[in-house]
């Protein structure tokens, strides 16, 4: 089995998950080492007891080497126990240690790399491949190991037998190899063929069930159950293939050693007819050529097993290689001087694109001071959520600098820094809890905190007529509550949490008429400190507000008082007519 300079990359990275428990590897090693070499001595002992015990008549003798033998086999048998102590233990702490790292890079990765994933495919594709990957510390791999110790030991021991049929016996080796090797190439071709498929099916998956509602909507459910069943014959069809391809292998491996033993028997039988062999030798002969045949297919067969493990390691590997945050303070570098100061942040010609084709942002620039309330609008799609992201360091500008009281954004702690602001948006995710938790999201606060919270956001009634109240838990993403009632719990949350930005992005879009006009108070009245970034078209928000960014395919148009730019600004104006007359419709 040949390996290219990726797949030897690979397999060194996958050694290296080793280093840490490279004394229990030890440990292992030399209980292998100590076990084939007791292997090693048992045919022997065997040889004597036959030869110089039974045919000899010599009961003493017999007994010696009985009891020798079976004093081997306890010694052997007890470092088995050692070795497989230590050998399940890797078994579970690699495949744990990989899932643990695929979780918290999953939780630490740069939204970018997130993007492109769905989270079913993720899910299943770390499921899978860990397993795979785990499989390097089952007994198959180690039995490899210990196979080896024992057939160098074997081949000494058929030589020191007789030169002639050790010959024969590795005259079949060759054979065996050009099987393996056709056979490993075939196993590797179908089980990225595999991979490919159960990743698509996945990603097929996720996206059929997260989109339950438009299915039924649309009544695409026949459409969707035909690519089901297709997918899954198509995985079906290639596993079929594969456990073929794994029959043809041990078919190749039990033919090829019973030929050795036909060929041994033959020759040996000669050679004791001949006395130049005893019977106890060519016993011994027979246990020895199965040392040596027996790890050949293993030996020959390492590269087969890695198949397996290669492009799914391949594939763990460029997942964890995907950029992650600069978490942790060595990365983030120093902590926040200005916490406890004003807060001024300051848009300085910023520029972003998602990918290299779109330019989403052009040299936006603006500031918004302490304790302002500022609005971005714009048409769909003008870049307003980008300018949010931006700031939430989910992407970096292509180019132009964000700053806070000055300072650079990527040069603060980004814990400390995501502590700053709060963000409710119309898609906020609400976790399979009681409201409770959905609120105070675990972190300590007082009862007196969140039932204000609550009221100032308008949902205290909604609460208190829950059977469990506070405790009710509100199903998967929100599923038990409507889209207003989530957005207000959202709300609250970002409350809670006192942060000195607060990022409203169509916070109150699910909201009815009479929430929305005490919401709108309270971020006027109430929220006075706070510096509040918000992304909304209704003119009731955007009169309180301090200033007005007007934004037009990427680029500020515009920068004014609501009032101001109702009377200078045409587009803005026909923004606000627009919503007006949906607004009206609405209420009809
Ligand atoms: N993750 C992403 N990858 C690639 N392109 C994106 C991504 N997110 C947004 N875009 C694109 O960037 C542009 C700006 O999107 P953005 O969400 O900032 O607009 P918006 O003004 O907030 O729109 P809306 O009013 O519809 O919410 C859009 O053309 C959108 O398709």
């Amino acid at each position: 089995m040949k390996f290219n300079n990726e797949d030897k990359k690979v397999i060194k990275r996958i050694l290296y998950l080793f280093k840490p428990y490279i004394k229990k590897v030890t440990l292992i090693l030399v209980c292998m080492l100590i076990s084939a070499g007791i292997s090693m001595m048992i045919p022997r002992i065997s040889q004597q007891l036959m030869d110089r015990g039974l045919l000899a008549h010599n009961y003493k003798l017999l007994i010696i080497f009985t009891l020798a033998g079976l004093a081997l086999l306890l010694i052997e048998q007890g470092l088995g126990f050692i070795e497989t102590k230590n050998r399940i233990y890797l078994n579970s702490i690699i495949p744990y240690t990989l899932s643990k790292n695929a979780f918290k890079h999953t939780l630490r990765m740069k939204m970018q790399s997130l993007n492109d994933t769905n989270t079913a495919e993720i899910m299943s594709t770390i499921g899978m491949d860990v397993g795979n990957i785990g499989r390097i510390c089952d007994s198959s791999t180690f039995y490899i190991l210990s196979s080896i110790f024992k057939m160098v030991g074997g081949f000494i021991g058929l030589l020191l037998i007789d030169w002639r049929l050790t010959l024969m016996v590795v005259v079949i080796v060759p054979f065996r190899y050009i099987l393996v090797k056709y056979i490993a190439k075939k196993r590797k071709q179908l089980f990225e063929e595999y991979l490919k498929l159960n990743k698509d099916f996945a990603a097929f998956y996720g996206d059929t069930v997260s989109g339950v509602k438009e299915i039924k909507l649309w009544g695409l459910d026949r459409i969707k159950i035909g690519k089901f069943i297709k997918g899954q014959r198509e995985l079906i069809n290639i596993n079929i293939k594969m456990g073929l391809i794994d029959k043809l292998n041990e078919f190749s491996e039990t033919v090829l050693f019973q030929v050795i033993m036909d060929v041994i028997y033959i020759m040996g039988a000669y050679l004791v007819f001949q006395n130049s062999l005893t019977i106890g030798e060519l016993f011994a002969f027979i246990t020895y050529s199965s040392y040596v045949t027996g790890p050949i297919s293993a030996i020959l067969n390492i590269g087969y097993n890695f198949v397996n493990i290669i492009p799914s390691a391949k594939r763990y590997f460029d997942y964890m290689d995907r950029e992650g945050e600069p978490y942790g303070r060595n990365r983030g570098t120093e902590s926040f001087a200005g916490k406890d100061s004003e807060v001024v942040i300051t848009y300085e010609d910023v520029s972003f694109s998602y990918t290299n084709e779109k330019q989403i942002l052009d040299k936006v620039s603006f500031e918004i001071r302490e304790g302002e309330k500022v609005a971005i609008v714009g048409a769909n799609g003008s870049g307003k959520s980008t300018i949010i992201n931006l700031l939430l360091r989910f992407y970096q500008p292509t180019s132009g600098k964000i700053l806070l009281n000055g300072i650079d954004i990527n040069s603060i702690d980004l814990r400390e820094y995501r502590s700053m602001i709060s963000v409710v948006s119309q898609d906020m995710y609400l976790f399979n809890a009681s409201i409770k938790e959905n609120i105070t999201l675990n972190t300590k606060t007082n009862e007196l905190n969140i039932h204000k919270a609550v009221k100032e956001c308008g949902i205290d009634k909604f609460i208190e007529k829950l059977p469990e109240k506070y405790e009710t838990v509100v199903g998967k993403n929100g599923t038990g509550v409507s889209g207003g009632e989530k957005q207000k719990i959202a709300l609250a949350r970002a409350i809670i949490r006192a942060s000195k930005i607060l990022v409203l992005d169509e916070a109150t879009a699910n909201y009815d008429m009479e929430s929305e006009a005490a919401v709108n108070k309270f971020i006027g009245k109430e929220l006075s400190r706070k510096t509040a970034i918000i992304i909304s078209h209704k003119p009731d928000i955007l009169k309180y507000v301090s200033k007005v960014i007007v934004l037009e395919n990427g680029s500020i148009v515009d920068i004014g008082k609501h009032n101001d730019l109702c009377m200078r600004n045409e587009q803005y104006k026909k923004m606000m007519e627009a919503h007006e007359t949906f607004k009206d419709n609405q209420a009809i």
